[in-house]
């Protein structure tokens, strides 16, 4: 069997004498697909940083493939605003050319915005622009922290599927962040629930059903469940048909 991409032996971090993560186990293979799913606070990100080597663990070991090409999705684009700044140009700057740079948007679904500004751009386009940029380092491990923020549910199932299928067509491991197991379920191997220690961790629907998983997520899981879209919309948004739409069951959009 090839050496795994990354281990994370027995880690422990902490900040100001408060442990944020300890105990941390974690083997990451080529073509494998973990996510980190956790409470705000869980020590998701700091998990991040170790693995970036921005971050040293106070103890225990972190161990990566020698020379690995790793590709990184932040959470967020800091970019000064009053400064235009066009999508081609923010990714020349990771040393791409015009046409790899247009390969990379491609990819993701959105060459169509490779002159405008990146500070124009809607956040699911922002997100994509991200990821594109991960992408250009032909990365052998893609590390993503929370890669579908502010985008909308359908744009979040979208972005999944095309990191899933980047891990399919290049066979690079991907260690990601993220909020809503459900959303990701589909595009993972393997998730590794957190919460200053892991919780429990495996295939997803074994997860999904863990008594650590539901005691921390129990309540979202079970409105996730129990909610249907029973009526109808306008197109300017407004409910017509509400036939059964009883109090518990509403739309969130209407809220
Ligand atoms: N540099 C730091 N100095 C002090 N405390 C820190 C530092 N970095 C993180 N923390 C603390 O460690 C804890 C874990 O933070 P982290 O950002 O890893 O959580 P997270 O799971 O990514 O949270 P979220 O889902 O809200 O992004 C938090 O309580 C945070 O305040």
């Amino acid at each position: 069997m090839s050496e795994p991409l990354l281990e994370l032996k027995d880690v422990r971090v902490g900040f100001h004498g408060r442990t944020v993560l300890q105990n941390i186990d974690l083997h990451l293979n080529s073509g494998e697909i973990v996510t980190l799913i956790g409470p705000n606070g869980a020590g998701k990100t700091t998990l991040v940083r170790i693995v970036l080597g921005l971050l040293k663990p106070d103890s225990g070991h972190c161990h990566m493939m020698k020379d690995l090409r790793i590709g990184y999705m932040p959470q967020k684009l800091q970019i000064e605003p009053s400064m235009p700044l066009p999508v081609s140009r923010f990714l020349s700057l990771a040393g791409a050319s015009k046409k790899q740079i247009l390969n990379a948007l491609t990819c993701t679904g959105v060459e169509h915005i490779y002159n405008s500004p990146i500070q124009t751009l809607s956040g699911g386009e922002t997100q994509r622009v991200l990821l594109a940029r991960a992408l250009l380092r032909k990365p052998q491990l893609l590390i993503l922290d929370e890669p579908v923020q502010g985008v909308d549910v359908n744009g979040q199932r979208e972005l999944y599927h095309l990191i899933k299928i980047f891990r399919d067509e290049t066979g690079c491991g991907v260690l990601m962040v993220s909020h809503d197991l459900h959303l990701v379920m589909a595009a993972t191997d393997k998730v590794i629930c957190l919460n200053n220690h892991i919780c429990c961790s495996g295939h997803p629907s074994q997860v999904s059903q863990h008594p650590a998983y539901l005691q921390l997520f129990g309540h979202e899981s079970s409105e996730l469940a129990i909610y249907t879209h029973n009526h109808n919309h306008a197109i300017d948004g407004h409910v017509i048909d509400c036939g059964d739409c009883q109090s518990g069951n509403q739309d969130k959009s209407q809220q």
